[in-house]
């Protein structure tokens, strides 16, 4: 599904250079859940931008779902942005005038779907998220935990071929971060790969793979046992 090879990315000034990811290697395949962690600065939203064709890389190569990365223009970039990746961010990116359906809604016109496949999509997507009744609401009227649901359904109803979240619960509180967990691990269990920055420890345990970053580069890469589990059982992959 993703498969990076020894991965660059250096951002540069006037001054200085960093080097954002070095030598970056990740493969995922369909189906697996992924948790990244890593210090602040070590690269892990910078390597969920490449993976997500939001940032571009000067080194190596990328394929994603077996299209190759490198040389693509800016539209191609777009188009499989669009169609293959679905993006939670940790503060929802919903917009606040619309209510729930016209912001799950908005990407899938942008994509050219007619209203009959829109409708499909967004209403199915809700009730993954357990929204169906509140699609008329506004953003404002629901709670953080369901604003990022909403988010969610946002991402699912592109029916991407992955999700890349980014802190999805860093907003919220233990207990509504424990329900977007839930469906996280619901979901992926109906078999979407997902790709999951998070600086909770227990959160990481929770998902099946977890691969550290430090310094742009992949330290650590552990397969625990799965869910529910406070005691992993750590296989050096
Ligand atoms: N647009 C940019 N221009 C210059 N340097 C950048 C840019 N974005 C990130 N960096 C640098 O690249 C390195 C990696 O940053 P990145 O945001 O990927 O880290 P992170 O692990 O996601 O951090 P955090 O956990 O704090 O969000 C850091 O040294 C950061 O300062």
């Amino acid at each position: 599904m993703l498969n990076m090879n020894n991965i660059s990315r250096i951002y540069r000034s006037d001054t200085i250079q960093t080097h954002a990811l070095r030598d970056f290697n990740l493969q995922v395949k369909a189906g697996e859940f992924v948790a990244v962690t890593g210090p602040s600065g070590s690269g892990k939203s910078t390597f969920l931008n490449v993976a997500g064709l939001l940032d571009s890389f000067d080194q190596g190569s990328y394929q994603l779902d077996g299209v190759s990365i490198q040389g693509l223009h800016d539209d191609e970039l777009s188009r499989l942005r669009n169609e293959k990746i679905g993006f939670i961010f940790q503060n929802y990116n919903l917009i606040p005038d619309f209510n729930l359906f016209d912001n799950i809604d908005m990407p899938l016109r942008y994509r050219g779907f007619n209203a009959t496949e829109r409708k499909r999509r967004i209403s199915h997507a809700l009730e993954q998220v357990g929204l169906a009744s509140r699609q008329n609401y506004l953003p404002s009227q629901l709670s953080g935990g369901q604003q990022q649901r909403v988010a969610i359904a946002r991402a699912l109803a592109g029916e991407p071929k992955i999700l890349l979240a980014d802190e999805p619960t860093g907003n919220l509180d233990s207990l509504m971060a424990r329900q977007v967990m839930e469906l996280l691990h619901t979901l992926n269990e109906a078999g979407s790969t997902i790709i999951m920055v998070t600086h909770d420890p227990d959160q990481a345990r929770s998902i099946s793979r977890n691969i550290q970053v430090i310094d742009g580069q992949i330290t650590d890469h552990s397969v625990y046992a799965p869910i529910n589990n406070n005691a992993p059982i750590a296989v050096k992959a």
